[in-house]
Formats: structure tokens, sequence, C-alpha cells
């Protein structure tokens, strides 16, 4: 088969499948130390900390993803993500979670919010997906979320690592990945479907695939920077969370 032939939807999936299995963050060495139990706590919090902004930053993006669907039936599989994260004023959601285990880990809820003490190299990254995802085709939106088809193996592996290992953490601070192990699965059978269904031509199969790509290098930085910071050298930029 040529190089420009169009894929099967099998054979997509089976790339984007391939792309996880080389690149997702679980592989990084900050998640084995994390889920391996070898931080200290103060590591945890920068961790914490840090990805504090991807959870509050994911509804936004999605808001700008769901204001360009064109039929209602899109749009309203895309709205539950937007419930999923930012709650519905009675059940809390992913955001409200996300501080639950910052405040397990002792950090300032105010502290944390304020994004005070934020890696430059994470409010660069995050605010590329966000801007990935307004300025690009919606077909590479869609995609740049398909790094879930990964994420209930990660978090399984965390839960159950973390648990075992640290002190400080309990599952009542790590409740936030709970549902998430419901919800990913959801979003993904949504998300994956549709890349399947209309990339039409190889061309925009392969922009699926650097969607997928991008969103996976993005995650990587975030901890890329973490490492960096608080691990080796262990050199936090100006004004970074200090311990
Ligand atoms: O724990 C993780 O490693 C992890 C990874 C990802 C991901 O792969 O983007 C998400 C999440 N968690 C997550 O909790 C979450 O809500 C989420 C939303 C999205 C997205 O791109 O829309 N990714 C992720």
């Amino acid at each position: 088969m040529s190089d420009d032939a169009l894929l099967s939807p099998e054979a997509l999936e089976e790339r984007l499948r391939a792309i996880g299995a080389e690149r997702y963050h679980i592989l990084h060495p900050f998640h084995r130390l994390l889920h391996d139990g070898a931080l200290s706590k103060p590591q945890v919090q920068a961790w914490a900390l840090n990805r504090y902004y991807y959870q509050a930053s994911i509804p936004a993006k999605d808001a700008s993803l769901l204001a360009r669907l064109p039929t209602p039936d899109l749009r309203r599989e895309w709205r539950r993500r937007l419930v999923d994260h930012d709650g519905d004023g009675v059940k809390p959601g992913g955001v409200e979670r996300w501080l639950v285990l910052c405040d397990g880990l002792g950090l300032e809820r105010g502290y944390v919010m304020s994004l005070q003490g934020l890696l430059p190299a994470t409010r660069f990254a995050v605010d590329a997906y966000v801007r990935f995802v307004r300025e690009r085709s919606l077909l590479e939106a869609v995609a740049s979320s398909l790094t879930e088809m990964f994420s209930p193996n990660i978090i399984s592996e965390r839960v159950s690592g973390m648990l075992r290992s640290y002190d400080f953490i309990n599952e009542a601070t790590l409740a936030y990945f709970t549902p998430r192990l419901t919800q990913a699965p959801q979003d993904v059978a949504f998300a994956l479907d549709y890349v399947k269904r209309e990339a039409r031509t190889r061309a925009e199969q392969e922009q699926v695939l650097g969607a997928l790509r991008f969103k996976c290098d993005l995650l990587w930085a975030q901890l890329d920077a973490l490492h960096f910071a608080y691990v080796a050298p262990g050199l936090p930029p100006p004004g970074a969370f200090r311990p």
C-alpha cells in the first residue's frame, strides 16, 4: 500500500494506539517515581499544584470545542464533559475534586487557585492545548482528547501505587480519579468513533495522528518541567512553588 492511501478505520485506530504505546506520559520517569512511591511529599505537592492548571483549563477547551459542534446531538455529547469537570451545582465536578486532592496534600487552596506557584512550562503547555483546540480543525480538536484512551491504565496504576507507597495519601485524597475510570471510556468511545468516521482522506487521518502526538508531547513536557524543577537537577524557576 502506498504511503498516502486511505487507512481503514481499524488501521487508523491501531496507529493511534501505537502513538500511546510510544509516547503517553505513563512512560515518563516522573510518573514512574510518583507511582512507585519514590517522591517526597513536597514533590507530590508540586505535581498536584501544577496539574491543577490542566484540570482547571479543560472546561475552557471543552467549551470552545462545544461551541463549534454543528448539531444538538454532538453538542449534547460534548456538554457532558463540561458537567463532569465543573459539576452541576449539587455534585462536585473534577475541578473541585482536584482541589480536594490538593487539600489532602496540605496545600492551601487560595495559593493553588492563584496559580502563583505554577511552573512557567506548565502554563505554556496547558495554554497551548487550549489554543490548539480553539484554532485547529474540529477533527484535530476532537482527536487531541484521545490521550484519554490511555488514561484508565495510568489512573489504576497511580491509585494503587500511591495508596501502597505514601502514608500521606488515602482513598479520600485520590477520590478525584474514581469517576474518571468510567467517564474517560465514555468520552473516548464517542471521540474515537468520531475521528474514525470523519477523517475521510489520508491527509485528514494524518491530522488526527498529529493531534494525538501533539497532545502526548504537551503532557510529557509538563512532566519534564516538574522533573527538572523538583527532582533533578532540582532547579525551580523564579517565583515557582518551593516546598
Ligand atoms: O491522570 C491522567 O494521567 C490523565 C490524563 C489525561 C489525558 O490523557 O489527557 C486526562 C486526565 N487524566 C483527566 O483526569 C481528565 O479529566 C482529562 C481530560 C482530558 C482531555 O484531554 O479532555 N484529558 C484528561
